[in-house]
C-alpha cells in the first residue's frame, strides 16, 4: 500500500507494526502517537479518561513491536528514550528489560557501519561532551568546548587525560534516537586503541550487563541532561577485582531502586565528606582502571551537601539519594491517568538558572520516596502553617495549660538532651474544653512559639477533600513531618477525625482513623522522634477511646475566669480609644460570668460600635478619626444587652464531668 494514501493515524500504525521500518522510524511513529495523545489531552480536546485509555490501546497494541527483543527490528533499546518523553509509558516496569548485551550491541549494523567508519576516517561522529567514559582516574568527556555545547550551565566536565584532542563534531547529536548509541559506542571503540582502558561492561565480563555507556541517557534525544545518572551507576573501587562495577542491572525498575536506594548505596559512590577524595584525581589501580568516578553533577550535589551539612547525616545522604530520583523524572507521577507532561525541558535542565545556580535545590527526603509528589506538595503547601504570631502572654488566663504546654512542647524542643526517657514528651496533647475558649489560639501560639516545624491541618481536609487518599494523606503527613523534626500536628477539630468507630460508618472514613492511631502509636514512629500531634476540640465525648489513649494529655480549656476576662477586655481596649476606669471595668468582668473568650472579643466589639452608633447620619461622612467618642462604660452596658454567653450551664457540666473523667488538669 502506497504511503502516500494512508493519514497520519494510519501512516504511523504502519511504521510501528510493519516489519521494513527502522528502529528510528517505528520509535519515532510511536513517539508521535502518544504526542498526540498528550498534546490533545493538554489541549482538552480529549478528556482524561479517553487519553489514558488510548495511551493503553496502543501500549497494548504494539507491545509486541514494543517489547520486541530482535535488536533488528523492535524497538528495545530505543524505548526508553524515544519513551521517556511519553512519561506515561511503563519505562521502569520489568517488561522494558533490554534484550541489548555487550556482546550484541557491537553486532548492530549500525554500531559496525560506525565502527568502520571511525576506523577508516578516524572521525568520532558524537561529541565527547555527552559521553561519561572512566578512564583511569579521568573522566571522559568534551573538554571546555563541549561544556559550552551541551548541559545546563553549572555542570563541570572534566577533561579527558589522554583523550582525543579534538573533540569531534557534534553534527549527529539529536537527529536520531540511534546516533546517540552508535555514536557513543563508535567513540568508545575509537578510544580503546588510545587509552589505558575502557570501563565498558565488556571490560568486566562477570559484571551482569550494562554500563553508563548502555544506560538510557545515552539514548536521550538530547544526551545532554545525562551525565551524572549514568554515572551514578558507578561504585566505589572496593570491589573484588578493583574492577569497576557499573550499576549493573538493564532492568529499569532496578536501576530506580538503584538511584533511589538511600545512603547505603549513594555511600559506596559517593564518600562522605571524611573520605571524599580530591576531585578530578581518582585512584588508578594497577590496571589503570578508574575506581572513584564522579560526574560533574554528583560533585555538584556533593558540593551542596557540604555547604548544608549542618542539616545531618541521615539528611544528607537522604538528599542526593532523591536527587539522584528527581533527575530520573521520578518524582512525576506516572501511569495512563497524570497530567500532561510537557516533552520540552525537563526538570533537572529547568532547574539551572543562568548563574549556574539550582532553583529548585529544595530536597525531597528519600523516607518520601514512596508518596505522590502531590500529596508531598499538598501538606507541605496546604498544611504548614504561617499565620500572624501569638505570644504566650495573648492569651488570658489558662495558667495551668499554658505551664504544661510549655513543659511538653517547647521545652523539650529546645533541650531534646534532658527531654528523655520517662522525661520524653508526650506524643499527643488534647485541648478540649467550650467553644472560644482559645484552644485554636493555643495551637497557633505552639506553632509560633515552639520553634517546630507547625503542621496545622483540619480534620475535614482529611475526610472530605481528598477521599479515598485520606489515609495516604495521613501517612504522607507524619512521614514529613518526620522529616521536618521537631515537628507539631495541630489537627483543630479533631473529633471529626477521631470519633468513634461505628459500624454503619464509611469505610474510607474507618481507614484514615485507623491509620491515624498506627501513626500516633508507637508502631510508626520511634522513640527518637520528635513529633507531636495536638488535637482540639469541642466535642471530647465524641473520640474514639483508643485515640483518647494516644492522645495522653488531655486539658480542659476551660471558660475565662474573672481576671481572664479582665485580661482579654484591658488588651482589647488598649488598642482603642476607651475611656473605661477600674470600677467600670470590675463591673463589665463580673457582668460577664459564664463568657468564653471568644464571647468577650465579641462583647468588646459590639461595645466599639457604640460611639459609631451615636454620631448621627449628617455627621458620619464627614467626621475625622480622632473626633469619635472614646469607647465608655455606656457602650458596654448596652453591647451586653446583646451579646449573650455562647456556653449554656448544661454543656458546661458534660465538660467539667468529662474532665473529671479522663482530663489530666488539676
Ligand atoms: N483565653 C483567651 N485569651 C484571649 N483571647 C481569647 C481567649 N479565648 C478566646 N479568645 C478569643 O476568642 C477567639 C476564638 O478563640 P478560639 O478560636 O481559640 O476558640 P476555640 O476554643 O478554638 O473554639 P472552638 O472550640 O469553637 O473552635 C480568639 O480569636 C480570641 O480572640
Ligand atoms: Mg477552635
Amino acid at each position: 500500500m502506497s504511503r502516500a494514501h494512508l493519514d497520519e493515524w494510519q501512516r504511523r500504525s504502519f511504521d510501528i507494526s510493519s516489519g521494513s521500518c527502522t528502529p528510528e522510524q517505528t520509535a519515532d511513529a510511536y513517539r508521535a502517537h502518544i504526542l498526540s495523545i498528550q498534546y490533545a489531552w493538554a489541549s482538552a480536546e480529549l478528556s482524561p479518561a479517553g487519553a489514558a485509555s488510548l495511551l493503553r490501546t496502543y501500549s497494548e497494541r504494539y507491545a509486541s513491536a514494543l517489547d520486541s527483543d530482535d535488536p533488528h527490528t523492535g524497538l528495545n533499546n530505543y524505548a526508553e528514550s524515544a519513551l521517556h518523553l511519553a512519561r506515561n509509558q511503563k519505562n521502569y516496569s520489568d517488561k522494558w528489560e533490554s534484550s541489548l548485551t555487550s556482546e550484541n550491541v557491537f553486532n548492530l549494523p549500525c554500531v559496525q557501519r560506525m565502527m568502520q567508519a571511525g576506523s577508516k576516517e578516524g572521525a568520532l561522529p558524537v561529541d565527547p561532551a555527552d559521553v561519561n567514559i572512566t578512564v583511569g582516574g579521568e573522566v571522559g568527556g568534551g573538554g571546555e568546548k563541549g561544556s559550552a555545547l551541551s548541559g545546563p550551565p553549572g555542570f563541570r566536565r572534566e577533561p579527558l587525560a589522554h583523550g582525543p584532542s579534538a573533540p569531534p563534531p557534534r553534527a549527529e547529536m539529536g537527529r536520531g534516537i540511534s546516533n546517540p548509541l552508535s555514536g557513543a559506542a563508535e567513540w568508545a571503540r575509537g578510544l580503546e586503541g588510545t587509552l589505558p582502558r575502557l570501563t565498558l561492561a565488556q571490560n568486566a565480563p562477570k559484571a551482569p550487563m550494562g554500563s553508563p555507556m548502555f544506560g538510557h541517557n545515552y539514548f536521550s534525544s538530547t544526551g545532554n541532561a545525562s551525565v551524572s545518572q549514568s554515572s551514578v551507576g558507578c561504585t566505589s573501587g572496593s570491589n573484588v577485582h578493583n574492577q569497576p562495577v557499573f550499576f549493573s542491572s538493564t532492568n529499569p525498575s532496578k536501576r530506580k531502586n538503584f538511584y533511589s536506594s538511600g545512603s547505603e548505596s549513594n555511600r559506596s559512590s559517593f564518600p562522605s565528606q571524611g573520605e571524599q577524595e580530591p576531585r578530578g584525581r581518582g585512584r588508578r589501580g594497577e590496571e589503570g582502571v578508574s575506581t572513584n568516578f564522579r560526574s560533574a553533577r554528583e560533585q555538584f550535589i556533593v558540593d551542596q551537601q557540604k555547604k548544608h551539612s549542618h542539616q545531618g547525616q541521615r539528611g544528607s545522604g537522604a538528599n542526593f539519594a532523591t536527587i539522584s530520583k528527581k533527575c530520573l523524572g521520578a518524582q512525576r507521577p506516572r501511569g495512563a491517568s497524570t497530567k500532561f507532561v510537557s516533552p520540552m525541558p525537563r526538570q533537572e535542565e529547568e532547574s539551572y538558572s543562568k548563574d549556574n545556580k539550582p532553583q529548585d535545590t529544595e530536597p525531597v527526603d528519600e523516607r518520601l520516596k514512596n508518596f505522590e509528589p502531590k500529596i508531598i506538595e499538598l501538606i507541605m503547601s496546604e498544611i504548614m502553617d504561617h499565620g500572624p504570631p501569638v505570644a504566650w502572654d495573648d492569651i488570658a488566663g489558662l495558667e495551668f495549660a499554658k505551664a504544661t504546654i510549655k513543659e511538653i512542647v517547647v521545652w523539650p524542643m529546645l533541650r531534646p538532651d534532658i527531654f528523655t526517657g520517662l522525661r520524653g514528651p508526650p506524643k499527643g496533647i488534647l485541648l478540649f474544653g467550650p467553644p472560644g475558649t482559645g484552644k485554636t489560639l493555643i495551637g497557633k501560639c505552639i506553632a509560633c512559639q515552639s520553634g517546630a516545624t507547625f503542621f496545622s491541618i483540619s480534620a475535614s481536609s482529611l475526610t472530605s477533600k481528598w477521599v479515598g487518599e485520606g489515609e495516604k494523606m495521613v501517612r504522607a503527613l507524619f512521614a514529613i513531618a518526620r522529616c521536618h523534626q521537631p515537628a507539631v500536628i495541630f489537627i483543630d477539630e479533631i473529633d471529626s477525625l477521631l470519633s468513634q468507630r461505628t459500624d454503619g460508618e464509611h469505610d474510607s472514613s474507618r481507614r484514615i482513623k485507623t491509620e491515624f492511631l498506627v501513626q500516633l502509636d508507637g508502631a510508626a514512629t520511634s522513640a527518637e522522634d520528635r513529633i507531636l500531634v495536638v488535637g482540639a476540640t469541642n466535642r471530647p465525648q465524641e473520640i474514639d477511646e483508643a485515640a483518647r489513649r494516644r492522645l495522653s494529655k488531655r486539658l480542659y480549656i476551660p471558660l475565662p475566669e474573672a481576671e481572664a476576662r479582665r485580661h482579654i477586655v484591658a488588651t482589647l481596649m488598649s488598642r482603642e480609644k476607651s475611656q473605661l476606669i477600674a470600677d467600670e471595668m470590675e463591673k463589665v468582668v463580673q457582668g460577664t460570668e459564664g463568657y468564653s473568650g471568644a464571647d468577650m472579643t465579641q462583647l468588646c466589639r459590639e461595645a466599639a460600635l457604640g460611639p459609631i452608633r451615636s454620631i448621627s447620619l449628617s455627621d458620619i461622612a464627614t467626621i475625622t478619626a480622632e473626633q469619635v467618642r472614646p469607647i465608655l462604660y455606656n457602650d458596654f452596658q448596652e453591647a451586653l444587652k446583646t451579646v449573650r454567653p455562647s456556653v449554656s450551664s448544661k454543656d458546661l457540666e458534660l465538660y467539667e464531668e468529662w474532665n473529671k473523667t479522663f482530663g489530666c488538669g488539676r
